[in-house]
């Protein structure tokens, strides 16, 4: 997520060339089959390790990073009764594609009692163990997995009680997703949540924007909704991101809980 992740007309597809941003190209049709782990990572390799950087140029300059961090904190304030650690087990968190460690920095710690953090990319992966000395000298930070989501096998079944994946899961292909979402599932303590907080495209299930930028897709609301169906996800709570510059995307933060087998989902 960068400028290229706000609202602005779908760019030009690097592989097809400068079609105009009206055309009906291939890529507004199948954004997946453009996306490109490698160009990602490059991508990202370039960028300032900073929360400039991370936030595409909206930092500590802009209102974005307090408005996002105050969003968050209320949005799991609200549901605290609606998720709980397993009895005996610690409170775990899971920050996936981290960046330098904003979201654990600012949010994560004050309700997890340990964090992991997953970020594949070197240089904000050496910014992040600096900027969370502190945390790390409180025994807040457990494991930095230097690895992508799409290779994460989770080691230890139930260990976390919260898992936040924010602008990132745009960078997986629906297929790689969804089996992301399984390796979510098995990794989630019995009663615990996970938090998906991203830009949302307008338009029906098959409106996704491909971002040539970042190599990565900004999905419509209502295929979030329709993949996390299919994964076997339940929303308990929706909300949208209040407080932002009115030039970016709608942000959402949805709330997950597994289905259990069986299960009618409701959706709001
Ligand atoms: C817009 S930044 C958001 C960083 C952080 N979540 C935050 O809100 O501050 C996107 C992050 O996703 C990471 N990323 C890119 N491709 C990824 C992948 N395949 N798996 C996990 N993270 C990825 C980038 O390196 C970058 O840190």
């Amino acid at each position: 997520m960068g400028y290229h992740t706000y609202q602005h007309s779908p760019q030009a597809c690097v592989i097809e060339g400068m079609s105009s941003p009206s055309s009906s190209s291939s890529s507004a049709k199948n954004p997946d089959g453009l996306i490109c782990y490698e160009d990602a990572i490059k991508y990202w390799t370039s960028v300032e390790p900073s929360v400039n950087g991370v936030l595409g140029g909206y930092g500590e300059s802009t209102s974005v990073p307090k408005a996002d961090i105050v969003g968050s904190l209320t949005f799991v304030r609200r549901l605290r009764n609606r998720f709980s650690n397993e009895p005996g087990k610690i409170k775990y968190g899971l920050d996936l594609g981290a960046g330098i460690g904003r979201v654990t920095k600012n949010f994560m710690h004050t309700v997890c009692d340990k964090v992991d953090l997953l970020e594949p990319v070197k240089p904000f992966v050496e910014k992040m163990k600096i900027e969370l000395q502190p945390l790390m000298k409180q025994g807040k930070i457990g494991e930095i997995l230097e690895i992508s989501m799409q290779d994460w096998v989770p080691e230890e079944p139930g260990r976390y009680y919260l898992i936040w994946c924010q602008w990132c899961c745009g960078q997986l292909p629906d297929a790689d997703f969804l089996k992301w979402m399984d390796n979510c599932r098995l990794a989630l303590q019995k009663g615990g949540m996970m938090v998906v907080k991203e830009n949302n495209a307008t338009g029906t299930e098959n409106n996704d924007i491909y971002d040539p930028v970042d190599s990565s897709k900004t999905r419509t609301d209502a295929n979030f909704r329709a993949l996390f169906r299919k994964a076997g996800w339940k929303i308990l709570s929706t909300t949208r991101q209040r407080g932002m510059p009115p030039e970016l995307y709608p942000i959402r933060m949805y709330a997950l809980q597994p289905m259990e087998e069986e299960e009618e989902v409701e959706y709001e």
